[in-house]
């Protein structure tokens, strides 16, 4: 059975981009469902109407809970994970994504204006669980990006939907640290050299300086993750590093 995505939004030609591509043929070769909701289509009034006044007052609209329920009592399997991006959210990372590739599928709510009514997320959370997630510190119009970047960054972890598993296994963070610098053909291009290493044939060395490269970029440009990893995760040749 695909897995299934479903995405619900007040600007459903935004999710175009799901249809492309990696995920275009996966959804062909039958790994993976998706399916994109226009809210609009569970208002009642002629206006069809998704938002209103912020209680207590305050900037903006806020997006109507009735609408929301009804779409997501159409749209969401039961027990189905809901995720809701916000810039109020835990943060989505690449652990979060491996946790829900597992899982049968996703229902996204797209909030725009100053988000949802929190009675949705509340409401939802009886009818299975419910994540409210961030993908970084910076304030967007809507969701819809945020789903766009989370739906790549589970769909790929699918078995059978990114061709090379090697890839995959060798991402960024999969061993919580930063992928060191890649090279190819020219090995010597504008008065730059690929590093001899790369082209000696020992692949002992090879594992070394690359292993050795991640560790120094990782502390350079992400001290953060360094910190974060489980104490047994450095080995006593990295600390040579
Ligand atoms: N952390 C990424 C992110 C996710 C969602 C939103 C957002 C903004 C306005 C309304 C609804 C959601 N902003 C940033």
């Amino acid at each position: 059975t695909p897995y299934r995505v479903d995405v619900v939004t007040i600007f459903p030609e935004y999710l175009a981009p799901l249809r492309q591509s990696l995920l275009g043929k996966a959804a062909e070769r039958g790994l993976v469902a998706i399916g994109v909701h226009d809210l609009r289509r569970w208002t009642d009034d002629v206006h069809r109407t998704v938002d209103d006044a912020p209680y207590g007052g305050g900037p903006g609209m806020v997006m109507r809970p009735e609408p929301w329920a009804r779409a997501l009592e159409a749209v969401r399997p039961p027990g189905t994970r809901l995720v809701v991006p916000t810039p109020a959210g835990r943060s989505f990372t690449q652990a979060v994504a491996a946790e829900w590739a597992a899982e049968p599928g996703l229902v996204f709510a797209c909030g725009r204006y100053e988000g949802i009514d929190q009675r949705v997320a509340d409401w939802a959370a009886r009818h299975g669980p419910v994540s409210e997630v961030s993908i970084g510190d910076y304030v967007l119009a809507g969701g819809e990006s945020a789903v766009l970047v989370m739906v790549e960054a589970v769909t790929r972890l699918i078995p059978g939907v990114v061709g090379n598993r090697e890839s995959v296994e060798y991402d960024s963070h999969a061993d919580g640290l930063l992928e060191g610098p890649s090279y190819t053909r020219p090995a010597s291009w504008r008065g730059l050299d690929v590093p001899p290493v790369l082209l000696s044939g020992d692949h002992a060395a090879i594992a070394r300086w690359r292993r050795a490269e991640s560790l120094r970029r990782t502390a350079a440009r992400r001290p953060d993750l360094l910190a974060a990893l489980p104490e047994d995760a450095l080995g006593p040749a990295d600390r040579a590093v």
